[in-house]
């Protein structure tokens, strides 16, 4: 069975107008006119169960109403709709037992109670059995280290702390697929690594099904194999990370500084016989792009070994996610673009290939 299954999903909005000035509020008190926003527009898709799939989007593309059509929040226009086999906005008592749900922008938790009380208050909604729910809470709380949180009312939490309770509480009653909707937002790169951790071990340890929207492409990255992107709520891409990345970022960039001044002849004969492509942006300074499959080595020995060729600074460009997803939107289809080479991102390889993917 598969853990999600969308065909020809729909979603319209009917919203009031506002007519201008006092003469439109008045006519608006009589007779109030409307306009219809479609936010999904008949999109589908499948996940299968244990996959960790990536709902990616700028804002208003529709990613938050999909997620309340698939949690069985919004009711959808049309469309086929199955999560776990059930369709979430009718068969609600029994759906949500086997689904988990985190809004990094809202709380499940009780402001004013302490954690371990919004826990047990959970324990009762999901009708969690007493011993499951303290093996349950006891596995989460050491592996998210919550031991000193628990009694601590919710308002006195930093986000991040916050943030690790909202996991434990939509994952105590173990359900199968966890929705998150921007779990990152707004934490440091030491919360985020251990947020994204904890979600690897989840779903290779328990084979839960994740489905994440966020603006963070390094979540991207770091969790999902697979990634959905939508635009003004239409599927512009669904398939591998890698492989939007091997499509649109299909080369790397380096820049030389050189200490005495270079021409375009120079330099383009210190790769002669190389599938490269040199720049030249001041009289000191050439960027050279090659493809992706070519090794940086081999660009670099070319220019590095020359006796002639004073080099003081080197710098890597790798394909960053961001720019891709940019380019995609910018240009509404997912289709390789014409000049490879315009993708090549500002951001050094050497810094983004070193440890820090968070
Ligand atoms: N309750 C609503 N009534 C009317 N229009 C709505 C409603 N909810 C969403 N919309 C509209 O539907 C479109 C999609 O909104 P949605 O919140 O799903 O986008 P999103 O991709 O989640 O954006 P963000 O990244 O900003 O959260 C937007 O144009 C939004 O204004």
């Amino acid at each position: 069975m598969l853990a999600i299954d969308v065909n020809e999903l729909r979603k319209q909005f009917r919203v009031q107008k506002n007519r201008e000035g006092l003469s439109g509020a008045l006519k608006d008190l009589f007779k109030r006119e409307h306009t219809e926003v479609t936010a999904v527009k008949d999109i589908s898709f499948q996940i299968p169960q244990g996959e960790i799939c990536g709902y990616i989007g700028e804002n208003g593309a529709g990613k938050s109403t999909t997620i309340k059509m698939l949690t069985g929040i919004l009711v959808p226009t049309s469309g086929k709709l199955l999560v776990n086999g059930f369709v979430p906005y009718k068969d609600r008592e029994k759906f949500v037992h086997g689904i988990g749900v985190v809004f990094g922008q809202r709380s499940q938790l009780w402001w004013d109670i302490g954690v371990i009380e919004s826990f047990r208050l959970l324990r009762k909604v999901y009708r969690v059995g007493e011993t499951d729910f303290q093996r349950r809470l006891d596995e989460l709380v050491e592996t998210l280290q919550l031991q000193e949180l628990l009694n601590r009312p919710v308002r006195k939490l930093s986000l991040g702390q916050r943030m690790r309770c909202e996991l434990v509480a939509a994952l105590l009653h173990n359900p199968s697929i966890l929705f998150l909707d921007e779990p990152t937002i707004g934490l440091d790169i030491v919360v985020k690594t251990e947020i994204r951790e904890f979600l690897k071990r989840l779903n290779r340890e328990q084979g839960t099904t994740i489905l994440l929207t966020t603006h963070d492409l390094q979540d991207i990255e770091a969790l999902c194999s697979r990634v959905i992107m939508l635009d003004d709520g239409r599927i512009i891409y669904d398939g591998g990370l890698e492989e939007l990345k091997a499509r649109w970022g299909k080369g790397r960039e380096i820049q030389f500084q050189f200490n005495d001044p270079v021409s375009q002849l120079d330099v383009s004969s210190l790769t002669s016989g190389l599938d490269v492509r040199w720049t030249l942006e001041n009289e000191l300074t050439a960027k050279v792009w090659f493809p992706r499959e070519m090794n940086v080595s081999e660009v670099l020995s070319r220019v590095v070994g020359q006796a002639n060729m004073d080099i003081s600074d080197i710098k890597i460009f790798e394909t960053n996610t961001d720019e891709i997803v940019r380019e995609i939107y910018r240009s509404g289809s997912a289709d390789a673009p014409k000049d490879l080479s315009a993708l090549t991102d500002a951001a050094p390889a050497l810094a983004a290939s070193g440890a820090d993917k968070s």
